[in-house]
């Protein structure tokens, strides 16, 4: 794997999107790479990826494909950085904060409380005596400007 990894999760239609448009989605799943797109014409378009995040998934499979390699990576002072890309409303605050930030629920809580609690954890168990100086950022791109 190269040191860039590219990931697409797909979200689960809101009822509103059901009401408006029905549940049919134009989305095949081949495997845990790859997946097809059909356009109105039926035609296919194949994507792959190095991991698909079918709705079905959940915040600790994102957590552990993805995050936890650059959790452990940071730990041995390799800098890391995570980015969610996509139109608004594709997802990308609930893979990252979860439905709210102050999200209790353990199963449904994202990225950036399971990065803490992952750092500190590995912090914990590491054998030897260093010490840890840990920084972290969040930047926000907003139409092409920021960071905010
Ligand atoms: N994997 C998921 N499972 C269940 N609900 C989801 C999932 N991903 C997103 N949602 C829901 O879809 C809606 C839109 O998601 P979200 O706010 O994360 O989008 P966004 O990409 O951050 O949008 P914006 O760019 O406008 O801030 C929210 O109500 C969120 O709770």
């Amino acid at each position: 794997m190269s040191n860039v990894t590219v990931c697409v999760r797909f979200r689960p239609l809101s009822s509103k999107e059901k009401r408006d448009l029905g549940d049919n989605i134009c989305i095949q799943s081949m495997d845990s790479e790859t997946f097809i797109i059909k356009d109105e014409k039926e035609e296919g378009f194949t994507f792959s990826f190095d991991k698909v995040f079918y709705e079905e998934s959940n915040q600790a499979d994102v957590y552990e494909f993805l995050v936890l390699p650059i959790v452990r990576d940071t730990v041995n002072s390799i800098n890391g950085t995570i980015i969610t890309y996509g139109q608004t409303g594709a997802g990308k605050t609930y893979s990252m904060e979860g439905p709210n930030i102050l999200e209790s629920d353990e199963k449904k809580k994202g990225i950036l409380p399971r990065v803490v609690d992952g750092l500190f954890a590995c912090i914990k168990t590491s054998a030897d005596s260093t010490k840890y100086t840990v920084k972290l950022s969040m930047v926000e791109i907003y139409m092409e400007k920021g960071p905010f």
